[in-house]
């Protein structure tokens, strides 16, 4: 069982349907999420490619690498480092990816020739970033490797939502997104539990970005934090972060209400604010002076933002929005060492500017993503 604070009072489970469910990945947010649906009375197997956390997980029932501290419970089994045949895959129900963005197409890559596309398991997706060789999000990265049919099922799961808080059954909240309601609402039935709410949307391009823009973010008040800035710079930077996450969206065919949900507002505000945050952290940890190298090499951990900023200021620079703070973390991150004190002065420096401003021209890659799909756009458009 969870452990709880004697003083609250644990949220009790409500039955639904069962489900055999494959989660892809056993780092902080896998076997998070592994525990969660185990919990929820599915039966849950959980892939890693490490073989040795196999072993031991099975033995143990403990994480060899993340979340040390938690007992999981006995009904998941683990299994890798290969993964499963397409005989097993044909029996399950539900594939979670809560891998890395870097390492999606090459497990879907591998995948592929074990998906029905008539009928495939319903795939949810966790990961929040950008894929830096194509500057690419998920859904398209899904097109391109599964084809259409299985891109306009696809679930995108995201919000305020630190592993180790839900391992705890902490009160959690997120929004689950796809282009067929249907598969979105498939998706909340999986996941749904009182100590973990789901709310549904049909804006997952949306959910997407402000879940791999958020972590660019972090990087951003993390630095301002380590530098010595306190409470109103933080505040500043997270509602000009919002406004340029909702104007990059918007530019890119996203609604912009998305940027005020679980996926928006809500998981920026958390990892922005809070040194659970690992993107926050290397931010910090570079506002104090230590070098990039030096952070990633002892993180022990992913940090999406770090390779988001990349694809994040690629694409910027594609639309032609103004995204000045995603800007100056791309230079700190890989600009000829832009010092963080810098880059902090000259965004106060700017000249003023409107507070809130939506591009005018509107959702050239989401045309083209649903015109791949075979879908109509207009319902989805922004503006
Ligand atoms: N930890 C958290 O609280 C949350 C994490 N996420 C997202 O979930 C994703 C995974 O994050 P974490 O589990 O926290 O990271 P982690 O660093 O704790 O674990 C990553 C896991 O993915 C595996 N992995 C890494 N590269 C891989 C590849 N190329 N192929 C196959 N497996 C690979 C690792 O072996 C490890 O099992 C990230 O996109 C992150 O932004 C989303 C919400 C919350
Ligand atoms: O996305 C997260 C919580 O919602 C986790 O954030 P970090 O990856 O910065 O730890």
């Amino acid at each position: 069982m969870p452990s709880h604070s004697p003083y609250l009072t644990p949220l009790s489970r409500t039955p639904g349907p069962r489900s055999r469910v494959l989660v892809l990945g056993a780092g902080n947010f896998g076997s998070c999420l592994a525990d969660h649906l185990a919990d929820s009375e599915h039966d849950v197997f959980m892939w890693s490619r490490e073989g040795d956390l196999v072993e031991h997980f099975n033995k143990h029932h403990r994480n060899l690498r993340y979340l040390k501290d938690h007992e999981f419970p006995k009904r998941i089994q683990a299994i890798g480092p290969e993964l499963p045949s397409s005989t097993f895959i044909k029996g399950i129900d539900v594939v979670l990816f809560a891998i890395p963005t870097e390492g999606v197409r090459v497990t879907l890559d591998k995948l592929r020739p074990s998906l029905d596309a008539n009928n495939p398991p319903l795939l949810i997706f966790v990961n929040k970033g950008i894929e830096t060789s194509t500057n690419q999000l998920t859904l398209e990265i899904i097109a391109d490797t599964c084809g259409k049919d299985i891109a306009r099922v696809a679930a995108f799961l995201s919000g305020p939502s630190f592993a180790k808080e839900i391992v705890k059954r902490q009160p959690t909240m997120v929004s689950i997104a796809s282009l067929s309601d249907e598969h979105a609402e498939k998706a909340t039935a999986v996941f749904h539990q009182p100590w973990f709410r789901c709310y549904t949307g049909n804006d997952p391009i949306g959910v997407e970005l402000a879940g791999a823009l958020k972590n660019v973010y972090a990087i951003a008040t993390g630095i301002a934090d380590g530098l010595g800035y306190e409470n109103n710079t933080r505040a500043s930077l997270i509602t000009r972060g919002l406004a340029e996450m909702t104007r990059v969206g918007t530019a890119y065919g996203a609604n912009p209400l998305t940027f005020l949900s679980l996926a928006g507002v809500g998981d920026l505000f958390l990892t922005c604010s809070s040194s659970s945050s690992r993107n926050y952290t290397v931010g910090h940890r570079l506002g104090k002076g230590e070098t990039l190298e030096e952070i990633i090499r002892t993180l022990g951990s992913v940090a999406e933002g770090v390779t988001t900023a990349k694809g994040l200021h690629a694409i910027v620079a594609e639309l032609g929005v103004e995204a000045p703070i995603a800007t100056s973390v791309y230079d700190v991150l890989y600009g000829a060492g832009k010092n963080v004190d810098t880059a902090v002065r000259e965004l106060m420096e700017m000249p003023p500017s409107k507070e809130l401003d939506l591009p005018e021209q509107a959702g050239t890659p989401l045309r083209r993503l649903m015109k791949k799909l075979g879908l109509p756009v207009d319902r989805r458009l922004s503006a």
